[in-house]
């Protein structure tokens, strides 16, 4: 399990990260979202020891992080991180070897993980031959070779295509079902919510929401969703309580009253669409970053 506890981190006068807490627990994929700069990078990047924070600590299995612990993590940079002139197979079996494997297993995983994400013919090509995708996929297999116990990944769909994506959310799938725990960065808010266990949402450099979907959900509360056909214009004003229009008709309500609701909606006309509306992770987002 990793334990990111209270970490404070400034830049000169600008506080990046403000008391920053989460938990990752194995076999869990923990989304991690913000705002461009609200500080997801910079606490990836010091629980990889890429960078010293402030204050705060970062635990593994309850004990502090030690550089020989860390080696047992996968790690995606933001800023990657491959040789363009070295080609794929022994690129990737390089890092398998810096991470300790014998040249013979690396050699072997990276072909495997080649083989899995799609690659498999492109051993022999240089990282700067491939397309953008092809070498985030080369990166992704680069923090996988080493069979990590903990995978941390900057934003690591950013300028997939679709079948690219459908790979890697497979991949991750996989090794969080083997126990790993996972956090990755994306803006991609649908993919968060349909790969997610754990969702940590961070604004300015604080951690403004953490649980599982069905937990923000329940504490974004719900609103009612209603529609009447051919009502009279204004018969909103009879709702009991605030509305807000989202066209055609439709109106989603504030109000903990369904059955006022339903009663002000039937007796302005026609209902023919009433019942809780659950936010998406994008309501939540907008909400809690706000
Ligand atoms: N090396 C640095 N020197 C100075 N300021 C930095 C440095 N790294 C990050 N910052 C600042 O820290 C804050 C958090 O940046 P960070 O990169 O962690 O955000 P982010 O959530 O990953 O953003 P994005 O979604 O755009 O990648 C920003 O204000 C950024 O400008």
């Amino acid at each position: 399990m990793l334990e990111v506890r209270n970490l404070r981190k400034t830049f000169g006068d600008n506080v990046a990260l403000d008391d920053v807490s989460l938990t990752v627990e194995p076999g869990r994929m923990f989304g991690f979202v913000g705002a461009n700069g609200a500080g997801k990078t910079t606490t990836m990047r010091i629980a990889m020891g890429v960078l010293e924070s402030d204050a705060g600590d970062v635990r593994w299995d309850g004990a502090s992080l030690t550089k020989s612990r860390r080696a047992d993590f996968g790690y995606m940079p933001e800023e990657r991180g491959l040789y363009p002139k070295m080609k794929i197979a022994p690129q990737v079996a390089y890092f398998g070897e810096l991470h300790g494997l014998t040249p013979a297993a690396a050699k072997r995983a990276a072909g495997e993980w080649l083989d899995r994400l799609g690659l498999g013919d492109r051993g022999d090509d240089f990282v700067q031959d491939l397309s953008l995708g092809n070498q985030q996929r080369v990166q992704l297999a680069v923090s996988l070779v080493h069979d990590p116990k903990m995978l941390i990944l900057d934003e690591p769909f950013s300028g997939l295509d679709p079948l690219a994506v459908d790979t890697m959310a497979g991949v991750l799938a996989d090794r969080s079902a083997a126990g790993v725990p996972v956090i990755f960065s994306s803006h991609q808010l649908d993919l968060v919510e349909r790969l997610c266990d754990t969702v940590g949402i961070i604004s300015k450099g604080k951690m403004v929401a953490a649980g599982t979907v069905t937990e923000l959900r329940r504490s974004a509360g719900r609103r009612l969703r209603v529609n009447v056909a051919d009502a009279t214009p204004g018969w909103e004003q009879t709702l009991p309580g605030p509305a807000t229009s989202c066209g055609d008709g439709e109106w989603l309500v504030d109000s903990a009253d369904d059955q006022g609701v339903l009663a002000a909606a039937m007796a302005a006309g026609r209902v023919v669409r009433f019942g809780y509306d659950e936010p998406s992770l994008a309501d939540i987002f907008r909400e809690a970053s706000a």
